[in-house]
Protein backbone atom coordinates (compact mmCIF):
# COMPACT_ATOMS: atom_id res chain seq x y z
CA UNK A 1 0.00 0.00 0.00
CA UNK A 2 1.33 3.45 -0.86
CA UNK A 3 1.79 6.45 1.60
CA UNK A 4 -0.82 8.23 -0.46
CA UNK A 5 -3.71 5.02 -0.53
CA UNK A 6 -2.64 4.50 3.42
CA UNK A 7 -3.09 8.56 4.19
CA UNK A 8 -6.82 8.85 2.34
CA UNK A 9 -7.77 5.41 3.85
CA UNK A 10 -7.41 7.16 7.36
CA UNK A 11 -10.02 8.79 9.41
CA UNK A 12 -12.97 6.91 8.03
CA UNK A 13 -15.75 6.36 10.40
CA UNK A 14 -17.43 3.01 10.93
CA UNK A 15 -20.33 3.02 11.07
CA UNK A 16 -21.97 2.34 14.38
CA UNK A 17 -23.94 -0.52 15.69
CA UNK A 18 -27.77 -0.60 17.61
CA UNK A 19 -28.09 -3.30 19.87
CA UNK A 20 -31.18 -3.56 20.94
CA UNK A 21 -32.34 -5.01 24.70
CA UNK A 22 -35.80 -6.43 25.10
CA UNK A 23 -37.29 -7.94 28.26
CA UNK A 24 -40.39 -8.46 29.82
CA UNK A 25 -41.30 -5.55 32.41
CA UNK A 26 -38.76 -5.77 35.03
CA UNK A 27 -36.42 -8.78 34.11
CA UNK A 28 -33.22 -6.55 34.14
CA UNK A 29 -32.70 -4.71 31.04
CA UNK A 30 -31.89 -1.45 31.73
CA UNK A 31 -29.88 -2.74 35.02
CA UNK A 32 -27.72 -4.70 32.11
CA UNK A 33 -27.92 -1.55 29.34
CA UNK A 34 -26.29 0.74 32.35
CA UNK A 35 -23.72 -1.67 33.37
CA UNK A 36 -23.10 -1.72 30.08
CA UNK A 37 -22.07 1.95 29.57
CA UNK A 38 -20.93 2.24 32.60
CA UNK A 39 -18.06 -0.06 31.48
CA UNK A 40 -17.93 1.77 28.03
CA UNK A 41 -18.24 5.61 28.70
CA UNK A 42 -18.71 5.83 24.50
CA UNK A 43 -21.38 3.68 24.12
CA UNK A 44 -24.54 5.93 23.76
CA UNK A 45 -28.06 5.58 24.75
CA UNK A 46 -31.01 6.07 22.78
CA UNK A 47 -33.25 8.15 25.14
CA UNK A 48 -36.76 7.43 24.30
CA UNK A 49 -39.71 9.68 24.17
CA UNK A 50 -42.69 8.22 26.33
CA UNK A 51 -46.38 9.71 27.29
CA UNK A 52 -46.27 8.01 30.79
CA UNK A 53 -45.60 9.94 33.26
CA UNK A 54 -42.12 10.34 34.95
CA UNK A 55 -41.05 8.57 37.94
CA UNK A 56 -39.23 9.71 41.25
CA UNK A 57 -35.61 10.13 40.23
CA UNK A 58 -36.06 10.29 36.35
CA UNK A 59 -34.82 13.43 34.49
CA UNK A 60 -36.43 14.92 31.36
CA UNK A 61 -33.71 13.96 28.54
CA UNK A 62 -31.49 11.53 29.90
CA UNK A 63 -34.39 8.74 31.31
CA UNK A 64 -36.99 9.98 28.59
CA UNK A 65 -38.22 12.78 26.72
CA UNK A 66 -41.53 13.18 28.44
CA UNK A 67 -44.11 14.39 26.22
CA UNK A 68 -47.91 14.80 25.76
CA UNK A 69 -49.96 11.63 23.47
CA UNK A 70 -50.97 14.77 21.47
CA UNK A 71 -46.56 15.75 21.01
CA UNK A 72 -46.21 12.18 20.66
CA UNK A 73 -48.62 11.14 18.03
CA UNK A 74 -47.35 14.15 16.22
CA UNK A 75 -43.90 13.38 16.28
CA UNK A 76 -44.86 9.77 14.76
CA UNK A 77 -47.03 11.28 12.36
CA UNK A 78 -44.03 13.65 10.93
CA UNK A 79 -41.61 10.86 10.88
CA UNK A 80 -39.18 11.85 13.59
CA UNK A 81 -39.55 8.18 15.35
CA UNK A 82 -37.65 5.73 13.74
CA UNK A 83 -40.01 3.27 15.69
CA UNK A 84 -42.68 3.51 18.11
CA UNK A 85 -45.00 1.32 19.76
CA UNK A 86 -48.23 1.52 22.32
CA UNK A 87 -46.71 -0.25 25.54
CA UNK A 88 -48.72 -0.68 28.65
CA UNK A 89 -51.49 1.44 26.87
CA UNK A 90 -48.58 4.48 26.49
CA UNK A 91 -46.93 5.93 23.45
CA UNK A 92 -43.30 5.00 23.59
CA UNK A 93 -40.82 5.37 20.51
CA UNK A 94 -37.52 6.42 19.51
CA UNK A 95 -36.40 9.70 18.07
CA UNK A 96 -34.82 8.92 14.09
CA UNK A 97 -31.95 12.15 14.12
CA UNK A 98 -30.13 11.26 17.54
CA UNK A 99 -29.48 7.44 15.95
CA UNK A 100 -29.14 8.42 12.20
CA UNK A 101 -26.54 11.07 13.96
CA UNK A 102 -24.39 8.52 16.15
CA UNK A 103 -24.57 5.76 14.07
CA UNK A 104 -22.96 8.04 11.22
CA UNK A 105 -20.08 9.43 13.77
CA UNK A 106 -19.16 5.37 14.50
CA UNK A 107 -20.99 5.42 17.84
CA UNK A 108 -23.14 2.72 18.84
CA UNK A 109 -25.96 2.48 20.60
CA UNK A 110 -28.15 0.96 23.05
CA UNK A 111 -31.96 0.67 22.80
CA UNK A 112 -34.16 -0.06 25.85
CA UNK A 113 -37.13 -1.10 23.86
CA UNK A 114 -40.09 -3.62 23.48
CA UNK A 115 -40.07 -6.47 20.98
CA UNK A 116 -42.53 -4.31 18.54
CA UNK A 117 -39.91 -1.93 18.45
CA UNK A 118 -36.96 -4.19 17.99
CA UNK A 119 -39.27 -5.53 14.78
CA UNK A 120 -39.47 -1.94 13.31
CA UNK A 121 -35.74 -1.58 14.06
CA UNK A 122 -34.14 -4.56 12.22
CA UNK A 123 -36.70 -3.73 9.28
CA UNK A 124 -35.58 -0.01 8.87
CA UNK A 125 -31.63 -0.89 9.34
CA UNK A 126 -31.01 -4.62 8.36
CA UNK A 127 -27.31 -4.47 8.45
CA UNK A 128 -26.81 -2.28 11.70
CA UNK A 129 -28.52 -4.51 14.77
CA UNK A 130 -27.65 -6.68 17.18
CA UNK A 131 -30.56 -8.10 19.62
CA UNK A 132 -30.37 -9.56 22.97
CA UNK A 133 -33.56 -10.88 24.56
CA UNK A 134 -33.20 -11.04 28.90
CA UNK A 135 -35.43 -13.45 30.28
CA UNK A 136 -36.44 -13.79 34.00
CA UNK A 137 -35.33 -16.67 36.08
CA UNK A 138 -39.31 -16.97 36.25
CA UNK A 139 -42.19 -15.27 36.26
CA UNK A 140 -43.05 -15.66 39.76
CA UNK A 141 -39.19 -13.80 40.15
CA UNK A 142 -40.22 -11.49 37.25
CA UNK A 143 -43.27 -10.37 39.61
CA UNK A 144 -40.87 -10.11 42.67
CA UNK A 145 -38.37 -8.08 40.88
CA UNK A 146 -41.12 -5.46 39.51
CA UNK A 147 -42.25 -4.94 43.25
CA UNK A 148 -38.95 -4.56 44.73
CA UNK A 149 -37.89 -1.99 42.04
CA UNK A 150 -41.04 0.08 44.12
CA UNK A 151 -41.45 2.01 40.45
CA UNK A 152 -45.15 1.16 39.73
CA UNK A 153 -48.04 1.07 41.81
CA UNK A 154 -49.69 -2.51 42.43
CA UNK A 155 -52.06 -1.81 39.50
CA UNK A 156 -49.24 -1.14 37.31
CA UNK A 157 -47.26 -3.87 38.06
CA UNK A 158 -50.48 -6.34 37.25
CA UNK A 159 -50.96 -4.92 34.03
CA UNK A 160 -47.24 -5.40 33.15
CA UNK A 161 -47.27 -9.39 34.18
CA UNK A 162 -50.40 -9.62 32.16
CA UNK A 163 -48.56 -8.74 29.14
CA UNK A 164 -45.10 -10.36 30.65
CA UNK A 165 -45.91 -13.51 28.70
CA UNK A 166 -46.45 -12.02 25.19
CA UNK A 167 -43.39 -10.22 25.05
CA UNK A 168 -41.77 -13.55 26.00
CA UNK A 169 -43.63 -15.06 23.22
CA UNK A 170 -40.93 -12.96 20.75
CA UNK A 171 -37.93 -14.12 22.37
CA UNK A 172 -36.99 -16.38 18.74
CA UNK A 173 -37.15 -13.15 16.73
CA UNK A 174 -33.64 -12.41 18.45
CA UNK A 175 -29.76 -12.85 18.01
CA UNK A 176 -28.81 -13.72 21.30
CA UNK A 177 -31.13 -14.44 24.26
CA UNK A 178 -29.90 -14.58 28.09
CA UNK A 179 -31.49 -15.64 31.12
CA UNK A 180 -30.64 -13.12 33.57
CA UNK A 181 -30.72 -14.81 36.93
CA UNK A 182 -27.56 -13.53 38.29
CA UNK A 183 -27.06 -9.88 37.21
CA UNK A 184 -22.78 -10.61 36.96
CA UNK A 185 -23.29 -13.49 34.66
CA UNK A 186 -26.08 -12.03 32.50
CA UNK A 187 -23.78 -8.37 32.04
CA UNK A 188 -20.82 -10.44 31.16
CA UNK A 189 -22.97 -12.63 28.59
CA UNK A 190 -24.41 -8.94 27.06
CA UNK A 191 -21.20 -7.66 26.66
CA UNK A 192 -19.93 -10.71 25.08
CA UNK A 193 -22.63 -10.36 22.81
CA UNK A 194 -21.82 -6.50 21.88
CA UNK A 195 -18.76 -7.70 20.86
CA UNK A 196 -19.64 -10.79 18.49
CA UNK A 197 -22.08 -8.13 16.74
CA UNK A 198 -19.52 -5.78 16.15
CA UNK A 199 -17.24 -8.38 14.85
CA UNK A 200 -20.78 -10.49 13.09
CA UNK A 201 -21.30 -6.91 11.44
CA UNK A 202 -18.04 -6.31 10.67
CA UNK A 203 -17.47 -2.93 12.57
CA UNK A 204 -13.64 -3.73 13.90
CA UNK A 205 -11.42 -0.59 14.32
CA UNK A 206 -9.63 -0.07 11.37
CA UNK A 207 -11.84 -2.32 8.74
CA UNK A 208 -13.36 0.92 7.70
CA UNK A 209 -9.97 2.63 6.74
CA UNK A 210 -8.63 -0.35 5.11
CA UNK A 211 -11.92 -1.23 2.70
CA UNK A 212 -11.62 2.72 2.11
CA UNK A 213 -8.12 2.22 0.92
CA UNK A 214 -8.67 -1.10 -1.31
CA UNK A 215 -11.48 -0.16 -2.69
CA UNK A 216 -13.01 -3.66 -1.93
N1 LIG B 1 -30.15 -10.63 38.28
C1 LIG B 1 -30.91 -9.90 39.09
N2 LIG B 1 -31.21 -10.36 40.32
C2 LIG B 1 -31.99 -9.65 41.16
N3 LIG B 1 -32.53 -8.45 40.86
C3 LIG B 1 -32.27 -7.95 39.65
C4 LIG B 1 -31.46 -8.63 38.71
N4 LIG B 1 -31.38 -7.89 37.57
C5 LIG B 1 -32.12 -6.78 37.80
N5 LIG B 1 -32.64 -6.81 39.05
C6 LIG B 1 -33.53 -5.81 39.68
O1 LIG B 1 -34.83 -5.99 39.09
C7 LIG B 1 -35.51 -4.73 38.98
C8 LIG B 1 -35.95 -4.54 37.53
O2 LIG B 1 -34.81 -4.31 36.73
P1 LIG B 1 -34.84 -3.25 35.53
O3 LIG B 1 -35.46 -1.97 35.97
O4 LIG B 1 -33.46 -3.22 34.96
O5 LIG B 1 -35.84 -4.02 34.54
P2 LIG B 1 -36.29 -3.65 33.05
O6 LIG B 1 -36.31 -4.92 32.29
O7 LIG B 1 -35.44 -2.58 32.50
O8 LIG B 1 -37.77 -3.13 33.29
P3 LIG B 1 -38.63 -2.05 32.44
O9 LIG B 1 -38.90 -2.67 31.12
O10 LIG B 1 -39.86 -1.88 33.25
O11 LIG B 1 -37.83 -0.79 32.33
C9 LIG B 1 -34.55 -3.67 39.48
O12 LIG B 1 -34.88 -3.36 40.82
C10 LIG B 1 -33.17 -4.35 39.40
O13 LIG B 1 -32.27 -3.84 40.35
N1 LIG C 1 -41.05 0.23 21.20
C1 LIG C 1 -40.49 0.92 22.22
N2 LIG C 1 -40.58 0.44 23.48
C2 LIG C 1 -39.98 1.13 24.45
C3 LIG C 1 -39.27 2.31 24.21
N3 LIG C 1 -38.77 2.76 25.40
C4 LIG C 1 -39.16 1.88 26.33
N4 LIG C 1 -39.88 0.89 25.76
C5 LIG C 1 -40.54 -0.24 26.40
O1 LIG C 1 -41.44 0.23 27.36
C6 LIG C 1 -41.44 -0.64 28.48
C7 LIG C 1 -41.76 0.13 29.70
O2 LIG C 1 -40.76 1.03 30.04
P1 LIG C 1 -40.79 1.78 31.44
O3 LIG C 1 -39.66 2.75 31.41
O4 LIG C 1 -42.14 2.45 31.53
O5 LIG C 1 -40.62 0.71 32.49
C8 LIG C 1 -40.02 -1.21 28.52
O6 LIG C 1 -40.10 -2.53 28.96
C9 LIG C 1 -39.56 -1.15 27.10
O7 LIG C 1 -39.66 -2.43 26.55
C10 LIG C 1 -39.21 2.78 22.87
O8 LIG C 1 -38.60 3.82 22.56
N5 LIG C 1 -39.83 2.06 21.94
Amino acid sequence: MSNAASEQGKGIKRRGVCFVISAPSGAGKSTIANALRASEPKLRHSVSVTTRQPRPGEKEGVHYHFRTMEQFEEMAANGELLEWAIVFGRGYGTPRAPVEEALNAGHDMVFDIDWQGHQQIRKALPDDVVSLFVLPPSLVELERRLHSRASDHPDEIARRMAAARDEISHWREFDHVVVNTELDRAIFEARAVLTAGRLLTRRQTGLADFVQTFGA
